[in-house]
C-alpha cells in the first residue's frame, strides 16, 4: 500500500473512531478524471449495517473529513462514494521528496534475502539471439528491482560446456574447418547449420592452418581425442567471449559465470550427493540414485 493510502486510511479510521463508527476502511487510488486522487465505498458498504442510508452517512464522514489539511476537498458522490482530493502543497511536498531523494526514492528497506538469479545460461554453440535477448532483458530487470527492495540479489550464467551439444559442436567446426581448406569430408552424425560456422572456422584456419587435417568423424568425436579437445574447448572459448560482448552491448550484467564442465571436475555433482544421502534425502529406484 502506498504511503498516501495508509495516510488516509489513517485519517479515515480516526474519523470513525470519533463518530464511534465500525467497519473496514477500504481507499483506493482512483484510474484518473472527476473522482478525485483517492476514493472509498465506505457508505456504500456499511449504511445499511449501520442502518442508514449511504448518502446520509457519506455527508456525516465527509463534512469530518473536510476538516484535515491534507486535502483541499472531500467529496460525496452518488451513490454513496467518497472522492478526496489532495492539497496541492501535499502534491508539491511529494515532488520535492523525489528531487531530494532522487533515484533512491521508493528504495525498499535492507532485507536479510539473498536471490541467485539465473539469466540467459544459453549453450555456447553460437552467438545469442532474440530470444536470449529477451530472457537477458527480463532477468536483468528482475535483479534491478529485487536489489531496489533491498534484497541482495547475484546473477548467474550457467554454462552447459559439458555434455553431447559440445561434442557437436566440435566436429560442425571440424567440418566446416576441413571445408574451409577444400577437403572433401562427409557430414558428422549431427551437425549445427547456419552460416555462422563457416566465419568462425577460418581463426583455426588461420591459427593452425591444415595442422589438424585428416581425422575421421565417429559418434559427433573426433577420433584424435587432442583435436577434438582444441575444436571443443577453443569454440566454446570463441563463442563465450562473444556472447559476453553481446550482453554487455544490452546492458545485461552477469554477476558469474559457471562452468558445468567444472562441476564435473571439481566432483560437485557426487559432493552434493553424498551431501543428500547423508541427510537421508535420497533413494535408488530402477538402479538410479
Ligand atoms: N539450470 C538450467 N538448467 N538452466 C537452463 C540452461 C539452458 C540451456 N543451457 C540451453 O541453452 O537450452
Amino acid at each position: 500500500m502506498s504511503i498516501l493510502t495508509s495516510k488516509i486510511k489513517d485519517i479515515f479510521n480516526e474519523v470513525l473512531k470519533n463518530s464511534n463508527i465500525e467497519g473496514d476502511v477500504i481507499v483506493e487510488k482512483t484510474k484518473s478524471g472527476g473522482n478525485g486522487h483517492f476514493a472509498s465505498n465506505f457508505p456504500l458498504l456499511n449504511a445499511k449495517k449501520l442502518s442508514t442510508n449511504p448518502m446520509e452517512l457519506g455527508q456525516k464522514l465527509v463534512d469530518e473529513l473536510k476538516q484535515n489539511k491534507l486535502f483541499s476537498d472531500v467529496q460525496l458522490a452518488k451513490p454513496g462514494f467518497i472522492n478526496f482530493i489532495l492539497n496541492d502543497e501535499v502534491l508539491q511536498s511529494i515532488v520535492a521528496t523525489i528531487n531530494d531523494q532522487k533515484s533512491d526514492f521508493g528504495r525498499g528497506a535492507k532485507k536479510n534475502f539473498k536471490y541467485n538469479l539465473e539469466l540467459v545460461s544459453a549453450n555456447p554453440t553460437g552467438y545469442l539471439h532474440i530470444g536470449h535477448a529477451r530472457n537477458g532483458v527480463i532477468g536483468d530487470s528482475m535483479a534491478r528491482i529485487f536489489k531496489f527492495n533491498g534484497y541482495d540479489v547475484e546473477t548467474e550464467y550457467y554454462t552447459n560446456d559439458a555434455g553431447n551439444q559440445i561434442n557437436v559442436l566440435a566436429c560442425t567446426m571440424y567440418y566446416n574447418y576441413l571445408k574451409a581448406l577444400g577437403k572433401e569430408v562427409t557430414e558428422p552424425a549431427e551437425m549445427y547449420g547456419g552460416d555462422i560456422y563457416g566465419e568462425v572456422v577460418m581463426n583455426f584456419v588461420n591459427k593452425y592452418g591444415d595442422k589438424f587435417v585428416g581425422h575421421e568423424m565417429n559418434d559427433n568425436k573426433i577420433s584424435n581425442e587432442e583435436v577434438h579437445e582444441i575444436f571443443r574447448e577453443e569454440s566454446i572459448k570463441y563463442f563465450l567471449v562473444e556472447i559476453k560482448k553481446q550482453l554487455e552491448d544490452l546492458g545485461v550484467h552477469i554477476g558469474y559465470f559457471s562452468s558445468e564442465k567444472e562441476m564435473y571436475t571439481n566432483k560437485e555433482i557426487e559432493k552434493t550427493l553424498a551431501e543428500y544421502e547423508k541427510l537421508g534425502k535420497t533413494f535408488e529406484a530402477d538402479g538410479a540414485l
